[in-house]
Order: C-alpha cells, then structure tokens, then sequence
C-alpha cells in the first residue's frame, strides 16, 4: 500500500490544505499519518478529520526575545529525534509539509531516513520554517507565481493552494438557521485567523451598536476569546473556532473581514466573496499578511485597511465601501484564475511515488 505522511502545524492555515490532499489521496487508497506538535492546533483538526496523528517535541522559531527561545532549540532536537525514529518505523513512501515551525523537526528526520519530501509555501514570500526546509526538500510547491524567485528553479513548481472541496459547498439557509438569522439584513462575517485577533476582535465588539444597525455579524474570534457581555445578542453570533458549519457561515456571509493569512484569502477567492482585509502588521510578523493583502489588493479582489488604521469608524466605513463595492469585487474574482492546487500537487506525489 502507498503511505504518505504530512506534516504542518502552528496555527490552522499550517493544516487545513493538507486535508484537501488527505481526503483524496484516502479516497485513492492511500495510507495517511499526520506528524505534528503535541499541543499544537493540529492536534485537534487532524484527530477530527480522522487521520492517525503522531505527536512530537517541537519549538517555535521566533524573531523576538523570549525565555523560551533558550529551551526551544532542546525542543526541536528532541523532535528531529522523534521524528526519525517515527518515520523509519513508519517509512511513508514520500512526506509532505504544509511549513509551520513543526514542519522542521520532520523534513530533518525524512532527510535522514532519505525519504523525498514535497513543501508546500502558501505565503507570497516564504517562512522561515519553509527557508531552513528547501534545501532538504525535493520540490517546494508555491501559491503565487511571484515566490518562485524564492526558490531554486529546479525545485520550485507553481501549483497553487489546496482547498478543501466542501468548502465550496456551503448551503447559506443552513449558516443562517444555525446563528439564528434572518435573510433581511446582511451577514458580515469576521474572522481574525485561525487563532482569532485580539485587535479586530476589540474593534468589532466597540464598533458593535453601529454595525448591527446595518449588519447581522458572524464573529470567528478564536479560542478562549468569546465575550461573555456580547453573548446572546440579536444579530451578533460568536464562535471560537469551526469545523463542519464553516461552508456554511461561508455561504450566509455578503461580505468578510478578515486577516491575510494565504490559505483564508484563497478559500474566499474560491468562494468569489468580497474580502476587507487586516494583515498581520510587520511588528507582529514577517510582514508576509502585508504582501498577500496588496497582491489581492492590486488584483481587485479585495480592499484593505491597515491595523495602524483601525478604529471602531474606520472599519465601519470600510465594511459600508467593500459591500457598495461586492458587485465589482466578484466579478474580479469570479474572471481571475482561480487555481485549486489540488490536482497538480497530487500529481506530483504520484509521479514522486512512481520514480
Ligand atoms: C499568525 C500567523 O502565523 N498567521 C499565518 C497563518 O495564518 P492562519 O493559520 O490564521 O491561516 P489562514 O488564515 O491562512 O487559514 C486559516 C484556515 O483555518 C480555517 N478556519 C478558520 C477559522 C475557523 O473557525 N475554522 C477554520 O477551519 C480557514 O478556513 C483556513 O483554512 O498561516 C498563513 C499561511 O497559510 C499565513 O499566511 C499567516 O500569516
């Protein structure tokens, strides 16, 4: 039987991608096991999606000062460890990695045990997890044709992003029925990342009465950050994080807020719906959010507001533009090429499997 391994993690845009690839390489009769950080998001999306998860020591790789960052590389050694003993028992004929810091420990381990490894970049320039990763790699998949210049010519294919199939599937009446809306009004979605977003979280609940005047709102706020004060308010829907109903709350929505992680703004160019964007500021990150926001930006898909520029009006008055705006922003989306990079990946782990 073929077996394949993936690997990715750190926060949700790091995995869901891999399930795209999962279910249809299950459906191929493929075996699939998962590698990923013992605490890790993963964890909990990839036992969900029923795939045999594999937890391992893993460290973060981070750019600020933390005491974390002295016990951190005792961590990743630890994981390289694990992960080699791991795959050798396993031996999965290729591994697949969807980047995140988890991702290092396991394409280390690959290496050792020489078994061909495809990435897979999702940003417009790639992470760090990703740099310290190609030159082990066999091939680096990318979403943005312009990230090639990044990778070495005879490593680099540019395949797109994989989006899970159901996504596109959403049923709008069942999104509404389960926030107990109506179809009178509008429906904003926010989400703020898969981990949610103190910041936009904050904006949002103050900007609160002005927006219900105008809109019913899905808040995605991430774990641990639903307001017990705005609970149960007409009009006003939180969730910590979702799993099967997100096509669903996809479907409702007229309009999204949301971060520029690459793998959301995709899944919403799928979708053709039209996008405010918040990227990650360059202090909170390697600024890649930014890059992402202006191609998508300058693509006429999407309209952006920094978080420098963030206040309770601002977002009104943007959220009021990208609705006026939807028509235009669809039509863009809906004339783009709009690559599920699916296929052309799973083409590449079979033919990798043949040679
Ligand atoms: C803080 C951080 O490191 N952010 C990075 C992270 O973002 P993050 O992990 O937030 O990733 P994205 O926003 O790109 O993707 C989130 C994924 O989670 C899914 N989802 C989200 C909410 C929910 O309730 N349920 C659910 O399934 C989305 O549909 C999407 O598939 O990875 C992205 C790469 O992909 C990068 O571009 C971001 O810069």
């Amino acid at each position: 039987m073929k077996k394949i391994v993936f690997t990715g993690g750190g926060s949700a845009g790091h995995v869901t991608p891999n399930l795209a690839l999962m279910a249809r390489l299950k459906a191929a009769g493929w075996d699939t096991a998962y590698i990923g950080s013992k605490d890790g998001i993963e964890k909990e999306i990839v036992e969900h999606a029923g795939v045999p998860f594999h937890p391992i020591a893993s460290g973060k790789l981070r750019r600020y000062f933390d005491v974390k960052n002295f016990k951190d590389p005792l961590n990743v050694l630890k994981g390289v460890g694990q992960s080699y003993r791991l795959l050798r028992r396993l031996k999965p004929d290729i591994v697949f990695s969807k980047g995140g810091f988890v991702s290092v420990p396991v394409i280390i381990g690959s290496w050792l045990n020489r078994i061909p490894v495809i990435i897979h970049e999702s940003d417009y320039t790639p992470g760090l997890a990703n740099k310290i990763a190609m030159p082990l790699a066999t091939r680096v998949c990318v979403t943005f044709p312009e990230t090639m210049r990044h990778v070495r010519r005879n490593k680099a294919v540019c395949t797109g992003l994989p989006i899970r199939e159901q996504i596109v599937r959403g049923k709008a009446l069942n999104g509404l029925s389960l926030c107990d809306f109506h179809k009178q009004k509008p429906v904003l979605l926010v989400v703020g990342g898969s981990l949610g977003a103190q910041k936009i979280n904050e904006a949002v609940r103050a900007s609160l009465d002005m927006l219900l005047g105008k809109f019913q709102i899905i808040h995605i706020c991430g774990k641990g950050n639903v307001s017990a004060e705005h609970e149960g308010r007409r009009g006003y829907k939180q969730f910590e994080f979702v799993y099967e109903q997100l096509p669903d709350l996809f479907a409702a929505s007229d309009a999204v807020v949301s971060r520029a992680g690459s793998t959301s703004i995709f899944e919403l160019l799928a979708l053709c719906k039209p996008m405010l964007l918040i990227p990650l500021t360059l202090q909170t990150s390697r600024g890649d959010q930014l890059l992402n926001a202006e191609s998508f930006r300058k693509q006429g898909f999407a309209r952006v507001l920094f978080e420098e520029d963030l206040t309770p009006e601002s977002l009104l008055r943007e959220v009021l533009e990208t609705m006026k705006s939807g028509e235009e922003l669809r039509q863009r989306m809906a004339s783009a090429t709009r690559l599920n990079g699916t296929d052309a990946i799973l083409r590449l782990i079979d033919h990798r499997h043949r040679t």
